[in-house]
């Protein structure tokens, strides 16, 4: 199997095709070239905050100057700190001081969500963790079926409830019984929901507030499960979210077979939440941790030269 980053190039390479980076080279930075590089860092739905803030970097530091490398090097780097966190990036998953340290993943219906509570979990087993699941999407028994394959097949210890059962009762009893096992970590998977869906919401907000209730500081982390090809669409979805349960950080899925990769870039600047996790397929390894160097060189169709594999 490829490793991954040749997936993670392969699956930007719709976006690093629109970017084409490559062309720029050799042309005059210019009024014109400034419009058509405004234009494909929109296409790639880099947002209109960020890419105009690249543009007057961009103008300032090279009007007039013919593209090269260096070019590329800046944007390359104007691109990295616009991903990275003011305090720097934070651990993919922070594990909180006294266990269990407690998951909660949300997010639309569709976004990848269960796929990506499945990869969480091979994840957290594969760090030698204990870990309850929690499937409090009792609407659709395929998903909670879907846990329990990825349970067994991990050693983790799934609580679901019975289709139609109230989601906050699952999220309760799963806190019981991580508590119990003194698990070191605890993953609640929800149903989708619209972020219009006020009722829904509130069930969301009911299942937090069992957490919180139940576990000391819980939910350690809140991920929202974002589909990437739903670009600016995305943005709107993470601030409802937040606002409700109080995101900790995003989960950007299908980033494979879009041109829209630049979203991330969007989202850390409009959101102020970091990207945590993103992922570039549906295999179980499709799914790992954000790093805006290395996400930022497949951007440009490139691997870095110190990439690990
Ligand atoms: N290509 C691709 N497909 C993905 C990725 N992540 C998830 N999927 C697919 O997206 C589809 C929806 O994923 P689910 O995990 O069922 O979505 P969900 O958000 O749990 O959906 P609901 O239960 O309806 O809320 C599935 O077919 C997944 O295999 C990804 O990174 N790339």
């Amino acid at each position: 199997m490829a490793s991954w980053i040749e997936r993670l190039k392969a699956g930007l390479a719709k976006t690093a095709k629109l970017l084409d980076v490559r062309s720029w080279l050799g042309r005059t930075v210019d009024q014109s070239f400034l419009e058509r590089l405004e234009a494909q860092l929109l296409q790639a739905d880099v947002g209109v905050k960020a890419t105009e803030r690249l543009l007057q970097k961009v103008k300032e530091g090279f009007e007039g100057k013919t593209a090269d490398e260096d070019l590329l090097a800046f944007v390359k780097a104007e691109l990295i700190n616009l991903l990275t966190p003011a305090g720097g990036a934070p651990e993919a998953i922070r594990y909180a001081p006294t266990p269990p340290t407690t998951l909660l993943i949300a997010g639309v219906n569709g976004s990848g969500k269960t796929t990506s509570v499945a990869k969480l979990t091979h994840r957290i087993r594969s760090e030698g963790k204990s870990l309850v699941l929690a499937a409090c999407d009792t609407f659709r028994a395929a998903a909670a079926d879907q846990l329990a394959v990825w349970a067994q097949r991990t050693g983790a210890d799934l609580v679901r409830g019975q289709t139609g059962a109230d989601p906050a009762s699952v999220a309760h009893d799963a806190c019981d019984r991580a508590l119990a096992r003194k698990a070191d970590v605890l993953m609640v998977d929800t149903a989708g929901r619209l972020h219009t869906q006020t009722h829904l919401m509130r069930e969301l907000e009911k299942i937090r507030n069992v957490l919180q209730r139940k576990i000391p500081n819980a939910p350690h982390e809140v991920f929202l499960v974002l589909d990437g090809t739903a670009g600016q669409n995305a943005i709107r979805q993470a601030e409802m979210f937040s606002k409700s349960i109080g995101c900790t950080g995003i989960i950007l899925t299908k980033l494979d077979g879009t041109a829209k990769g630049g979203v991330a870039v969007a989202i850390r600047q409009t959101l102020d939440l970091p990207v945590r996790f993103i992922g570039v397929g549906e295999g179980i390894d499709d799914l790992q941790p954000f790093r805006a160097e290395e996400f930022v060189a497949s951007l440009f169709g490139e691997r870095l030269a110190a990439s690990p594999n």
